[in-house]
């Protein structure tokens, strides 16, 4: 199996970086978030809308975006499985043009730019836990590639910027990450057992129902992610809790703390499924102090309250 050294020589700017925004000096933060709303929703913004240094702006990163910042955090674009396969086309444009008009927006006016990259880039992995020096198990032309080889060229296109433009650049790695205010017909699988046990639905366990994922609640990752693009690293960075589950086993928690009359089904899973999954953070723990504090079964009733408030099912003990 294939493995490197992520952050050695070869991986070095050839070039300074470009002069830093004077932004980056400015006393005040402002916060502009562009996104299409293909997934994303204006709700989960409602408490920032009309604050004077807030602004949302309706556009697709596939454009070209002029604006002046100095970090940008790139995250745009579908993640669940469901919706990235929807349009597998859109999906591997958003990964590449996308990424290509983020760094050309950093290069202009010499901003940081973090990518949130995927454990996916390490496919249906053949090394557990996987280090960031896996270089993965990838089916290039499988229902997934859109997805999962979209994210490996953006990380591709990252590094060729830094080393060829001297671009700051943050990668992380993130893993399955779950939270309040996901959307409810979202699709993965903690949001789905969530909805699925308030509307007292069985929950839907994709077969085998072996196959595992790690997962990590919403607050850690923000800290992570902050502390990945104010540190000096340039990443790639696994950021995930390293808690691993059964998809059976994270069902019998779903049910027992959340609705112990459902059932659970055993249903059909869909192509490249990967096994199992589970992230080496010694890197986040050395280079970023990092590491998650939230528990799975800590995580899943902050996200049942506010499942229930938005379906409008009350608790009933
Ligand atoms: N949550 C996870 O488990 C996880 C794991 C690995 C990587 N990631 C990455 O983190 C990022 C955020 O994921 P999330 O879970 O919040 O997903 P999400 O689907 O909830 O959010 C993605 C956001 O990107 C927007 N978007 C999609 N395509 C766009 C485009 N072409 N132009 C502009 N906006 C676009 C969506 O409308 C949405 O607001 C994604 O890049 C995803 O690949 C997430
Ligand atoms: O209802 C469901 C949904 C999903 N599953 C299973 O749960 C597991 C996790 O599936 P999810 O759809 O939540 O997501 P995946 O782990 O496949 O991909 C995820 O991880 C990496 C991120 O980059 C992606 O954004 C995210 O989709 C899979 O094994 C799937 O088969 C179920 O058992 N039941």
């Amino acid at each position: 199996m294939a493995t490197n050294s992520s952050n050695g020589d070869t991986q070095k700017a050839t070039k300074q970086p470009p002069m830093p925004s004077p932004l980056r000096f400015s006393k005040f933060f402002q916060v502009i978030v562009a996104d299409n709303f293909f997934t994303g929703s204006k709700d989960n913004l409602k408490k920032w809308i009309g604050h004077p240094r807030f602004e949302l702006i309706r556009h697709d990163v596939t454009e070209k975006l002029l604006i002046e910042v100095d970090q940008i955090y790139h995250l745009a674009c579908p993640a669940s499985p469901i919706f990235y396969k929807y349009n597998p086309v859109k999906t591997i444009k958003t990964n590449v043009i996308g990424t290509l008009n983020m760094l050309g927006l950093a290069k202009r006016v010499g901003a940081r730019i973090l990518l949130t990259s995927t454990s996916e880039v390490y496919g249906d992995p053949l090394v557990h836990p996987q280090p960031e020096s896996y270089w993965g198990n990838v089916n290039p032309i499988g229902v997934r590639s859109c997805y999962d080889e979209g994210k490996r060229v953006a990380e591709t296109l990252m590094f060729d910027y830094h080393r060829q433009h001297g671009i700051e650049i943050r990668i992380a790695r993130i893993f399955n990450t779950y939270g309040p205010r996901m959307n409810i017909d979202d699709g993965r699988v903690v949001s789905n057992f969530i909805a699925q046990a308030i509307r007292g639905e069985p929950l839907t366990v994709q077969v085998p129902g072996t196959q595992t994922r790690s997962f990590c609640y919403v607050s850690d990752m923000v800290d992570g992610l902050i502390r990945l693009m104010e540190g000096e690293n340039t990443g790639p960075i696994n950021i995930g809790n390293p808690g691993e589950f059964t998809m059976i086993e994270l069902a019998e928690n779903v049910k027992e703390l959340i609705n112990p009359a459902v059932e659970i089904k055993m249903v059909e899973n869909t192509p490249d499924d990967p096994r199992q999954r589970k992230p080496d953070i010694t890197k986040a723990k050395e280079l970023l102090g990092w590491e998650p504090k939230v528990k799975l079964r800590d995580g899943l009733p902050l996200m049942e309250e506010d499942f229930r408030q938005r379906l409008g099912v009350a608790k009933n003990n």
